[in-house]
């Protein structure tokens, strides 16, 4: 039974797959009441409300994955979730539009004073005269930050007849142009814009953009809009150049602090605020749960994970691609790690055939999960294994351009120790499964799943008989049998499966039989 937290309120309607789903528990409340057990939990859902810090992670050792449901993931330490193996995930796309609405709704109630005109009739005062606004009709809307939300409400400016410059040092020309947007430097956009409004992701760049040093380069009687993130404009620095008159207003849906404390900003008439509430609306929570939902659920069932924040992302077309040789790539990293015993260096990839069009940094990363899980005590995964490789001075990379032997795709997997080299080498035949099909040069072709015993011995007559009757002596039924020679009578494979684990007496008496080399039971 997998256990999934929701810690913020998230719509419930959304989140039925999960809640619904047979191996599941669903508990929705806030981290504090959930102090007690945290570390049952598998999965952690949330919005902005909850800050997922190193502290947090550590007291729930069992998660698997956090669901950011919205855009924005700085409520999230990302670094401290990928050391611990952590997936990180959220739903770029599901609020786009409330946002954009919204901020379109922010913009237009600014300049019309509508927040305060509503109050004054409400209070009783009918003055038409204090609340003159300006018409958005010709005039200039500077955008920052020409992503999802950008691109939406340059589209929606444009029907009010506004002429619309950006300023995204990440957008292409190609894409302005697409667009139908003038991109322009951030200087441009400060001098020229009658309104600004920002929609970048809060990093160390976006801190303070427009602050003491940028607003002043703005046009006297600038408006600027935050639906963003709280702190890309300098909350000091607006409320010093509104006092000035150098702003006529801003709209603020978010704050460097949340909710704002004692913030200055809000004795401002000029200042119209929402309680960051851009994607409040019924269809974008539907959205972006049923999104998180979706693919917790993935991600709990062992399916790779096509929108993460710290693996590489795979479209849903590769994703179909890429799943057949994701737990092979898994079980090759299990079994090279049983064949190496000694220090490693370096692990190398090489792909051949139809796999080397998907995306295979991600089967490279569960190869290391599954090479290095039983060489370090902590949970790795395909999140933190690049780290903790590099941690302990082990290298990868990846190839293609091996020969496919005649599989329409093969993966080579070679660890280069400090005694030895070893190599696995796997494919994923359609219909047939996932096999192993050379082993350090011997071909073999073997189901890598169940209990396995590897067997290393010279090629003589009666050494398999011999293998036989021991594990008749110990009562135990052979399932399937593999042999692998390089040349008559020299060194030779077995792999051997079986229904039940073998007990260590066993492997004691199997060494015993003359011309074997090595005995191990092969654990997946
Ligand atoms: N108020 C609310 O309820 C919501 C707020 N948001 C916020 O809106 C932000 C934008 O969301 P999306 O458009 O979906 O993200 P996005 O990732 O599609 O777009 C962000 C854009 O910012 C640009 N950018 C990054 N650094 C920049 C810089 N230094 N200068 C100029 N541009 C820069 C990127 O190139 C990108 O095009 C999110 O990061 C989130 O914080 C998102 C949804 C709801
Ligand atoms: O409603 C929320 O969860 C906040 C939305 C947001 O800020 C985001 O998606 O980045």
């Amino acid at each position: 039974m997998y256990h999934v937290l929701v810690s913020d309120p998230i719509s419930e309607e959304g989140l039925l797959p999960l809640i619904n789903h047979d191996s599941v528990t669903c508990d929705q409340m806030p981290i504090e009441a959930a102090e007690q057990s945290l570390e049952l939990y598998d999965a952690l859902l949330i919005r902005s409300g909850t800050k997922v810090t190193d502290n947090l992670l550590k007291k729930m050792p069992n998660l698997k994955i956090i669901a950011r449901a919205g855009v924005g993931v700085d409520n999230i330490d990302i670094e401290a979730a990928t050391r611990r193996g952590v997936i990180v995930i959220n739903a770029p796309d599901g609020n786009t539009i409330s946002t954009a609405e919204h901020t379109i709704a922010m913009i237009a109630s600014l300049v019309r004073n509508i927040p305060q005109a509503t109050r004054s009739v409400k209070d009783g005062i009918w003055d038409r005269s204090r609340f003159t606004g300006m018409e958005l009709n010709g005039k200039t809307l500077g955008i920052i930050g020409m992503g999802r939300i950008g691109t939406e409400i340059s589209k929606r400016a444009k029907a009010f007849g506004i002429k619309v410059n950006v300023y995204d040092p990440y957008l292409t020309k190609e894409r302005g142009e697409k667009l139908g947007v003038a991109s322009v430097s951030f200087n441009d956009l400060l001098e020229s814009s009658d309104i600004i409004t920002v929609h970048t992701p809060l990093t160390k760049e976006t801190k303070g953009l427009l602050g003491f040093d940028s607003i002043p380069r703005t046009k006297k009687g600038v408006w600027l809009i935050n639906c963003a993130r709280g702190g890309i404009i300098d909350e000091e620095a607006l409320y010093h150049f509104i006092k000035t008159g150098h702003v006529a207003g801003a709209a603020l849906d978010v704050f460097e602090t949340e909710p704002p404390k004692k913030n200055k900003l809000l004795e401002l008439d000029e200042v119209i605020t929402t309680p960051h509430i851009g994607a409040s609306t019924k269809e974008a929570q539907l959205n972006v749960a049923a999104q998180v939902a979706d693919e917790v659920l993935d991600c709990l069932q062992g399916i790779p994970i096509k929108n993460s924040i710290n693996l590489p992302t795979i479209s849903a077309e590769i994703y179909d691609k890429v799943k057949p040789f994701f737990h092979l790539t898994k079980k090759m990293g299990t079994i090279l790690s049983q064949m190496v015993r000694t220090p490693v260096k370096e692990i190398e990839l090489t792909y051949s055939g139809e796999v080397i069009s998907l995306e295979t940094a991600v089967l490279t990363r569960n190869l290391m999960a599954g090479f290095l899980s039983a060489r370090v005590d902590s949970p790795v995964n395909e999140v933190n294994a690049p780290s903790i490789a590099s941690q302990r001075g082990i290298i990868h990379g990846e190839k293609t351009g091996l020969k496919a032997d005649g599989y329409s795709n093969l993966i080579q997997a070679t660890v280069h120790g400090e005694e030895e080299t070893f190599y696995i080498r796997g494919t994923n035949i359609q219909e047939y499964g996932e096999r192993i099909v050379n082993l350090n040069g011997f071909d073999i072709d073997f189901y890598p799943g169940g209990n396995l015993l590897y067997i290393q011995h010279t090629d003589r007559p009666g050494v398999i008989g011999n293998v036989g009757k021991i594990l008749g002596e110990h009562h135990i039924n052979i399932a399937t049998m593999q042999v692998g020679r390089k040349e008559i009578g020299g060194d030779a494979i077995m792999i051997l499966s079986f229904d039940e684990p073998l007990d260590e007496e066993v492997i004691l008496a199997l060494k015993e039989i003359q011309d074997l080399v090595s005995v191990k039971k092969l654990e997946l």
